[in-house]
């Protein structure tokens, strides 16, 4: 058996399909690139093709396999798992990235060639993995496999693991089941049948009680929220990265964490915009986003989206200084359009303007003309966006009259969480409350104040 190298080496896969073009494949593969970093692979070297379409049974065509595998040290030839050597390895890749008629190959000259896991940028299917894995005697992932990954290594309350464990669930087990290589498990012939039986139910059982604790989980954060009731609130969306918790950690002085990796934050936090104000606003602080996304994840980070869905203001963090920022925007909108986030009122704050340079700012001004542009690290700034936030609900406020009766006085607490208290006076039925409020919050306290 090999020897494991400590730090794996990975190369990047990707096929450019029609429609899209070279800078957006580019700048897929460079992200693809900092998710496998974020796993703390080394990525020695990109491999790319023009192709129709995804569904061969290799992904790429003869001769970029053979490439592929003189990275590996590979056959290239998915009928067999021999292992060529590692000198050879180097010699015909050394041979074909030379060619005349060999398409980039980009390896760092610096790292060593041979390569041990293999990334594909697109989700493909087991039976593609697995001839891959033949070909390249190399481990094979592909993207939604490297996000589950980040999202199991991230993951840190108890709803967070136990939704990732249902996510890994859900795109591991078709591996396991058709791969031969992968993960490590090989099974003995014969025993391998009953052994998958046995899987499928184990893995069925698990899911069903992954479930329950789930179900259990989001009845109490459907509770609490419930409780906070119509207490104005701000969610912070946006592509990962873009530099939400940065934003949160600087409206709200909350210690959440900030990191230049992609997927630093899985858990939904909620604090008060600080300095506080009257009602308070919470801020919350949420799971990014990322082009691809796979379904289920996004499915089970309900409690990001039940967020977004319930504040009355969406902050859409966007970062300015990335080249693929437009198309950053795109793929939070639609995710957001697809759970129905999008009837929101939101705004849009292009972020790291500290690091655009002024020509892109004029674009940028031109382009989204009603966007609020700042840096998180700038004081200035985020002393304006929280103006901005406690504007936005100012205009939606309205003034109205609330009778609290003599014999509800303990609900006078509750009222002045809710609602701003402008004036108090007392007649014969009880404390007459002017107020100041979201017509939703007033509307609600009314019927507290009014039940018997
Ligand atoms: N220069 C600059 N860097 C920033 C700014 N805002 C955030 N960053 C950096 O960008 C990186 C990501 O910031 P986070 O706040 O963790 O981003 P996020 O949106 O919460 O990311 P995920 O939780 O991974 O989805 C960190 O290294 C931050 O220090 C900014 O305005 N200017
Ligand atoms: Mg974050």
């Amino acid at each position: 058996m090999d020897t494991k190298p400590p730090v794996s080496r990975a190369i990047l896969v990707g096929v450019q399909l029609p429609g899209v073009d070279d800078a957006a494949h580019v700048a897929s593969i460079e992200e693809l690139g900092r998710l496998v970093k974020t796993l703390g692979y080394e990525v020695v070297g990109t491999l790319s093709q023009r192709r129709e379409a995804l569904e061969g049974a290799t992904v790429l065509g003869k001769g970029r396999l053979h490439d592929l595998a003189a990275l590996t040290g590979g056959t290239g030839v998915v009928g067999t798992m021999a292992t060529a050597p590692k000198s050879k390895a180097r010699e015909r890749f050394d041979e074909d990235a030379a060619g005349p008629a060999a398409l980039p190959v980009e390896p760092d000259p610096d790292a060593p060639p041979k390569a041990d896991v293999v990334i594909v940028d697109h989700e493909i299917s087991p039976s593609q993995a697995r001839n891959l894995e033949r070909a390249t005697g190399a481990e094979v992932l592909d993207r939604t496999g490297v996000i589950v990954e980040i999202f199991h290594r991230h993951a840190r309350s108890r709803e967070a693991k136990l939704q990732v464990e249902m996510a890994r669930l859900q795109y591991v087990v078709p591996r396991l089941r058709e791969s031969s290589t992968g993960g490590g498990r090989q099974r003995g012939v014969g025993a391998g049948e009953s052994n998958i039986d046995l899987d499928r139910r184990k893995v069925r059982d698990r899911r069903a009680e992954l479930k329950a604790q789930l179900d259990e989980i989001q009845r109490d954060d459907d509770q609490r929220r419930s409780a906070r009731g119509d207490q104005l609130r701000v969610a912070l969306v946006g592509y990962t990265n873009a530099g939400k918790s940065s934003l949160m950690r600087a409206l709200t002085g909350s210690e959440v964490l900030v990191a230049d990796q992609l997927f630093a934050t899985l858990d939904t936090t909620v604090r008060a915009l600080r300095p506080e104000t009257l009602p308070r606003v919470l801020v919350s602080d949420t799971v990014g986003f990322i082009k691809k996304l796979p379904h289920d994840l996004v499915a089970s980070f309900r409690s990001t989206l039940a967020e977004a869905l319930d504040a009355s203001l969406l902050l859409y963090v966007v970062d300015a200084s990335d080249s693929t920022h437009e198309a950053q925007l795109e793929v939070t909108r639609s995710v957001l359009h697809e759970i129905g986030a999008d009837a929101v009122p939101s705004l849009l704050l292009l972020n790291k303007m500290d690091r655009v340079d002024e020509a892109s700012r004029a674009l940028l001004a031109a382009r989204h003309p009603e966007a609020v542009f700042l840096s998180a690290a700038s004081a200035d700034d985020v002393a304006a966006l929280r103006g901005t936030i406690i504007a936005f609900f100012e205009s939606a406020m309205v003034e109205d009259r609330l009778t609290l009766p003599y014999a509800k006085q303990g609900l006078l607490g509750t009222v002045y969480e809710n609602a701003r208290v402008l004036s108090e006076e007392f007649d014969a039925d009880g404390r007459i409350l002017h107020v100041r409020g979201l017509p939703g919050g007033i509307a609600r306290l009314r019927k507290v104040l009014s039940a018997s």
